[in-house]
């Protein structure tokens, strides 16, 4: 079942024009990545998708929904981790997620998502107080306590350092094996190897192709996903 369906999507900022017909789908249950060099429109991309931009032109549907014409009906289904997502210092880990729960009707049970997320022998320490990575797991945990069907994560583990990425990995994955749709950006091919199911490669505000990471690398010609970005998106670093 398509939960995201995005067909010649546009979108420009004070003339400049940075979507430039994105069309992809994203089906129930996958990690669908979303990759491609520096200003390719990736986040934009997500912030239309989520309901927090508008778009310009273009068709976009998530849970059959138009994310902002019904943003009343989609928020409370989607969760989101935004780049350079930030809480006040000195919030602790417990209120944080007790004060997300409270903008949802119907919320998951923020303390049991504490326990699993591993999140409750550090209910007390405030935000400033945690590493990057325990940052990190609390973003997903808030972006998870409204009980979400698409999740939307923007670059979740740039800064990490290897284990605490590897960490998140895993946590991914555990969010996509309890049947939530993933939306994941990122800079880094060997996380988009291992975790998608699907990437879209996002090049100058459209989609230049996608595919499995298999099928990217045999389109590319290549021997890893990261040689195919870099033929696919004509050599350009991400
Ligand atoms: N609020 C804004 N006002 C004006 N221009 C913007 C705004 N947000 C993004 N842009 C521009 O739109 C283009 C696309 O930005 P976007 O953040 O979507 O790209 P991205 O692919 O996510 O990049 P990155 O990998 O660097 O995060 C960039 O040129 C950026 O400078």
């Amino acid at each position: 079942m398509t939960v995201i369906e995005i067909d010649g999507m546009t979108k420009s900022y004070r003339g400049n024009q940075v979507l430039n017909g994105v069309s992809l789908t994203v089906e129930r249950g996958e990690i669908f990545g979303i990759a491609g060099p520096n200003g390719a429109g990736k986040t934009t991309t997500v912030e239309c998708a989520s309901g927090l931009r508008e778009r310009d032109g273009g068709v976009l549907r998530v849970l059959g929904l138009d994310p902002r014409a019904d943003r009343r009906r989609l928020l409370p289904r989607i969760g989101v981790q935004l780049q350079e997502a930030a809480l006040p210092d000195a919030i602790k880990v417990g209120e944080a997620l007790k004060l997300y729960a409270s903008f949802y009707d119907a919320p998951a049970d923020w303390r049991a998502l504490m326990e699993e997320w591993g999140l409750a022998e550090r209910r007390r320490i405030s935000y400033s107080s945690l590493s990057g990575g325990w940052k990190q797991r609390l973003f997903i945990a808030l972006a998870l306590v409204g009980n979400p069907e698409v999740v939307f994560l923007d670059e979740l583990t740039t800064g990490l350092d290897p284990s605490a990425r590897r960490m998140t990995w895993s946590l991914i994955r555990d969010i996509r094996d309890r049947g939530v749709t993933v939306v994941l950006v990122t800079h880094f091919m060997d996380e988009a190897e291992a975790l998608c199911d699907r990437i879209a490669i996002v090049d100058h505000g459209r989609v230049v192709t996608h595919g499995t990471p298999g099928e990217l690398i045999a389109q590319a010609h290549t021997d890893s996903l990261e040689d195919a970005y870099f033929a696919l998106t004509g050599g350009q670093a991400a």
